[in-house]
């Protein structure tokens, strides 16, 4: 099955660039697009140390779960250890959102959550997104959205928070 997924990186512990590089390696000729390297204020209310952010697409032979495998497998590579909920991490890889045949894919498993629910929400995901692709769009509860218009919706500090710090290699 081929489909074409959103993902999102970020990392705030050790060399982050090369966290998020090794995201960029690892999909080789499946990507299509990734944005540059943001610095991004934590979200979530714990007190950490700001994250480097990316937004990749990505084609692939994958159905979502693999993805989210594929990504648990990033995560590992780089000894992510699961402590605190929103807490630092050397690198989280998210399933934002998964398209098969141009139609978005929905699921409500606790495990895979498609969209992410939280990615609408999240600066550090959409304003990367939006410079991959500005005519970006997002399956919300509201119906499809474009991210321009997200971003749009998102309190004015939290967008600008999010700053371009220039391209991986
Ligand atoms: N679209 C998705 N992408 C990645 N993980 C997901 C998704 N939907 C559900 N999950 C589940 O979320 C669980 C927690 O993932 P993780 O530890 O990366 O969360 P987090 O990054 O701390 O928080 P958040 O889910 O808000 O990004 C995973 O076990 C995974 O099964
Ligand atoms: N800015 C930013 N904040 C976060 C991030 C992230 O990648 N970037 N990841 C988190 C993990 O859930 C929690 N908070």
């Amino acid at each position: 099955m081929t489909s074409r997924v959103v993902l999102s990186a970020g990392s705030n512990i050790g060399d982050t660039r090369a966290h998020l590089q090794t995201v960029v390696d690892a999909l080789g000729d499946d990507l299509r697009a990734v944005s540059d390297v943001y610095t991004t204020p934590p979200w979530g209310g714990v007190e950490q140390d700001d994250f480097a952010n990316i937004t990749l697409i990505a084609d692939g032979d994958r159905t979502p779960r693999e993805w989210l495998e594929w990504c648990w497998e990033c995560e590992r590579a780089a000894d992510r250890v699961r402590e605190v909920r929103w807490g630092p991490r050397t690198l989280d890889v998210d399933v934002v959102s998964a398209e098969i045949d141009g139609t978005p894919v929905l699921s409500d498993d606790e495990t895979l959550l498609l969209p992410h629910p939280r990615a609408r929400l999240r600066a550090f995901v959409l304003v990367p997104w939006l410079q991959v692709d500005p005519d970006a769009r997002l399956w919300t509860p509201d119906g499809v959205r474009p991210v321009a218009d997200l971003i749009a919706d998102l309190a004015p500090a939290d967008v600008a928070g999010v700053r371009r710090a220039g391209a991986l290699t």
